[in-house]
């Protein structure tokens, strides 16, 4: 049986995040990947030089095209852009009942660049973060999202599990790799429950670009596979890791990671 996953994100003319990183991800697991586009950035390893949004209405085709036609066994979502784009995101999936919902909440980038409006913010908190399965939020956007300030792994277990409590997410995944040097390769797992420690040792390079749309387009893909949550997530940690050591040193400034590793290389 074909599996299908949707990916709902921005553009990266570069290749190496957003909608690009998402489908390769998604190919590299064997899974059929549809996508809803909500903007285009030009961008590059070296950054972001513009942003075009898609209409409201567009975004919402798009998921209705795919929906109403296939059976999406799971959905991520990654750049949203603007608080209407949010807002009609979200009528969308709750109009699919999508259930398999990973919720990438990007908002800056790991270079420090902003990439959403100020005031979606809260709208992504009040619509999409409590409809998610699991929400995966860099150093940057887990300062945000909990108010804390971020730079030990204490404080990311703090956050966590703040992010947790304030906002009703229902698993909460923050990732490491805006931290200092050795903990780049650690996250924090919080389900209400438990505190879970994904560490990997951090990998020496600054070609990480689409690490984090990497990360939960794995999860996503693991999910349209029918595994449970956890493993999902630890297997997906496993694919960034490799693709991250196979990183593409490619382009003047961080190159990507190197997704279709499996293809290429045994490692
Ligand atoms: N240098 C590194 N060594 C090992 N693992 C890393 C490194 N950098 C990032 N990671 C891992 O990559 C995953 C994505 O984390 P990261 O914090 O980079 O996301 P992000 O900031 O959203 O990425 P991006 O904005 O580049 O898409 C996490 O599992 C993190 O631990
Ligand atoms: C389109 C897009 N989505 C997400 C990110 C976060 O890495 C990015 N840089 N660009």
């Amino acid at each position: 049986m074909t599996q299908i996953a949707l990916t709902i994100a921005g553009s990266d003319s570069g290749g190496g995040a957003g909608i690009q990183a998402d489908l390769k991800t998604f190919a590299l697991h064997c899974v059929h990947g549809t996508s809803a586009l909500t903007c285009v950035t030009a961008q590059n390893t070296l950054g972001v030089t513009q942003v075009e949004a898609m209409t409201v209405s567009m975004v919402k085709a798009q998921i209705e095209a795919v929906g109403s036609d296939f059976t999406v066994n799971s959905v991520k979502t990654g750049m949203l852009l603007h608080g209407e784009i949010i807002e009609g995101v979200a009528e969308s999936i709750n109009k699919f009942g999508f259930s398999k919902l990973v919720v990438d909440p990007v908002m800056v980038s790991r270079a420090g660049v902003q990439l959403i409006d100020d005031d979606a913010i809260a709208l992504l908190t009040k619509l999409l973060i409590p409809q998610a399965a699991i929400v995966t939020p860099n150093r940057y956007e887990a300062e945000i999202l909990s108010g804390l300030t971020i730079n030990t792994i204490e404080e990311v277990k703090q956050a966590a599990v703040a992010i947790y409590e304030r906002l009703g997410a229902k698993v909460v995944l923050v990732k490491g790799g805006g931290l200092l040097n050795s903990h780049r390769g650690t996250d924090i797992w919080y389900d209400g429950t438990e505190l879970k420690i994904l560490s990997e040792k951090a990998i020496e390079t600054s070609n990480t670009h689409g690490t984090g749309c990497t990360l939960s387009a794995a999860i996503c893909a693991n999910l349209a596979l029918e595994q449970d949550l956890w493993s999902s997530v630890i297997a997906a940690k496993k694919y960034v890791t490799a693709a991250l050591k196979n990183f593409l040193n490619i382009g003047a400034g961080n190159g990507p990671v190197g997704h279709f590793f499996p293809l290429i290389k045994k490692i």
